[in-house]
């Protein structure tokens, strides 16, 4: 019972902690506001332009890629301005990969975005 309660307490405050590291990613970068916006565009476009099942899954799960990407390129560089704060030509080099990620992710789900809705986007125009 007691193990149960304490299970319980862990995960709520681990919930807790996470919920913290969203909400200063969305107040200190501004690229994750970028991401929120242009989720909630697609979002708008997905409900208007009716996309199905499978391309919801498909929009939500790249979507989800690009924001993790930035969360952890965001996690990245505190901990390199914390360990490493002077100028250094390697801190730069890991801070450009981890920001390629974001840049993959973010090509990814902009080509996901163009394959579910420009057919339809014709379809509607034409
Ligand atoms: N300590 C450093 N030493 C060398 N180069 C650095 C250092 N800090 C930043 N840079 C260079 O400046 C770029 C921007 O770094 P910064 O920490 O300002 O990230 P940012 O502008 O928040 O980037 P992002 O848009 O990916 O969040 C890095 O990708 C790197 O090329």
């Amino acid at each position: 019972m007691s193990s149960d309660y304490q299970e319980i307490k862990n995960k709520h405050v681990g919930l807790g902690y996470a919920i913290k590291g969203l909400k200063y990613a969305l107040h200190h970068e501004i690229n994750m506001r970028v991401h929120l916006m242009m989720m909630i565009l697609v979002i708008g476009c997905g409900i208007f332009l009716n996309v199905n099942a499978i391309e919801w899954v498909l929009l939500i799960l790249t979507i989800g890629l690009v924001v993790m990407a930035e969360l952890f390129n965001t996690a990245i560089e505190l901990i390199l301005d914390y360990l490493a704060p002077e100028w250094h030509s390697a801190v730069g080099t890991i801070k450009d990969v981890a920001a390629g990620a974001v840049l993959v992710a973010s090509l990814l789900a902009m080509v996901v975005g163009i394959i579910i809705f420009m057919p339809k986007i014709i379809t509607l125009l034409f």
